[in-house]
């Protein structure tokens, strides 16, 4: 398994470009089973997450080719209805199948999926949506036996805007008989690049981006070609990473309405943004300001994505900034780490209390998830001395080629394998 080896003090300096967003290409690659089709998927991030969905799309009988970032996929082949448990268990992602063969096959049998350990991450919400479109769904030694004699459209409210439960209700709707509604449903960008996906295959989805999502079922799909937005987290982690190095660095390939709540928090930690149309500038501050309070929720809300990048940043910072988290139960196993580097981190319930220390010094730390090792990432590169970052393969799930734009940017950072 990987190491990241950093030594710390260079300020980022230089311009990085940012891929395709790993939670639109996955529940798009997804979707590309629906339509007995063929899609042509551009702007692709080169992920293992990414690796994982090839994976099963080729298990379950579909061809797929892939030639730099951009994926083929013929899903008129497709003769399966088994999605592979090891498969399944690597990523949360591969839930999404469900409704995507529910559509398309009228059945499905796969297991709990796996993922990043963030909390309890039920399924609750996908499956009563999908149980009131009419499929039956046993539960049997971890398994899901997904069974439907065609789905039925009909008004779905869920509890909760679950981004995973409205892809899932979206893609067994796009194929259902009639119309289902799906209210309080999650409005992330990437639900709406999912929808317009969809649609150019032939789907009848309007409304992503509001709590309300109206789907016509429709039998007739195309062709379609689709290009992938940008990942609206990596960009808000580099530009964390100018930040926290006192560094300037130009970001390009970003949608700037995505990262507006990302772009406010970074403001009030003292960072300079200028932006034009896809690009912007982040000038980083001499001493970081502290953020009153920082609440994690779902989107236009602050992203849960970012906040342990933020903490990482905010733990060098001038004063005492307050962290709620509120989309995930456990999401604070990076504050630990961020400890054994000097940082002043108590956490209280769902609450950080972040006291900004003069510096942080290097130290041997652990990534236990994707983006608590992206804030492990951000420490080492403003800490005095060395850090070494084991279990890197959370970051590979979902930053591409993250030590080599870092070392385009200035840093001092290599991959060693242990
Ligand atoms: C691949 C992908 O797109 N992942 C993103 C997606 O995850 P994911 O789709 O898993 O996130 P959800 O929006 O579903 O989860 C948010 C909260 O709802 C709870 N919940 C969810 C479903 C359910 O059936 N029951 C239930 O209780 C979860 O435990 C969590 O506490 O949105 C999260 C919230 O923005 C992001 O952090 C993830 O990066
Ligand atoms: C939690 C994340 O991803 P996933 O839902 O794929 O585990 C993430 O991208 O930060």
């Amino acid at each position: 398994m990987g190491k990241y080896v950093i030594n710390g003090g260079s300020r980022l300096r230089g311009e990085v470009n940012i891929s395709g967003a790993k939670n639109s290409v996955l529940p798009i690659l997804a979707a590309t089973v629906i339509g007995n089709n063929t899609s042509t998927i551009f702007n692709i991030p080169d992920l293992r997450d990414v690796e994982i969905m090839e994976k099963i799309l080729l298990y379950i009988g579909c061809r797929v080719e892939r030639t730099d970032n951009i994926i083929y996929v013929d899903s008129t082949s497709l003769d399966k209805i088994d999605i592979p448990e090891e498969l399944v268990r690597e990523m949360r992602s591969s839930i999404i199948l469900m409704g995507a063969m529910l559509s398309r096959c009228g059945e499905v049998n796969i297991c709990y999926p796996g993922g990043c350990e963030i909390g309890p991450r039920p399924i609750d919400l996908h499956l009563k949506a999908l149980r009131q479109m009419g499929a039956q769904i046993e539960e049997s030694h971890g398994f899901l036996l997904c069974r439907s004699n065609g789905l039925k459209g009909c008004e779905i409210q869920l509890d909760y805007p679950s981004v995973g439960a409205t892809e899932n209700t979206i893609l067994a709707a796009v194929t259902a008989e009639g119309t289902t509604v799906i209210r309080n449903a999650a409005r992330e960008p990437e639900i709406i690049d999912l929808q317009n996906y969809l649609n150019k295959s032939g789907a009848k989805i309007f409304g992503a981006g509001t709590s309300v999502i109206t789907i016509e079922g429709v039998k007739k799909f195309q062709e379609v070609k689709h290009t992938v937005i940008p990942d609206r987290i990596v960009a808000g982690t580099f530009m964390t990473c100018a930040a926290i190095t006192q560094g300037e660095v130009i970001i390009n390939n970003v949608e700037i309405e995505h990262i507006q709540a990302i772009m406010a928090k970074l403001k009030e930690a003292g960072c300079l943004i200028y932006s034009n149309c896809t690009s912007l500038k982040v000038i980083g501050p001499n001493k970081i300001e502290p953020v009153e309070m920082i609440q994690t929720l779902p989107y236009p809300g602050f992203p849960t994505d970012m906040q342990a990048q933020m903490m990482a940043l905010l733990s060098i910072s001038g004063g005492t900034s307050i962290i709620s988290e509120t989309v995930f139960e456990n999401r604070f196993k990076h504050a630990e780490e961020l400890i054994r580097m000097g940082a002043n981190i108590k956490i209280i319930g769902k609450v950080a209390v972040v006291k900004g220390v003069k510096e942080l010094t290097g130290a041997n730390v652990s990534a236990k998830d994707l983006r608590g090792g992206a804030s492990l990432v951000l420490a080492g590169l403003a800490a005095k001395g060395t850090t070494v970052i084991d279990n890197i393969f959370h970051m590979e799930r979902g930053y591409e080629n993250l030590d080599e734009k870092l070392r385009a940017l200035g840093a001092d950072i290599i991959k060693v394998s242990s």
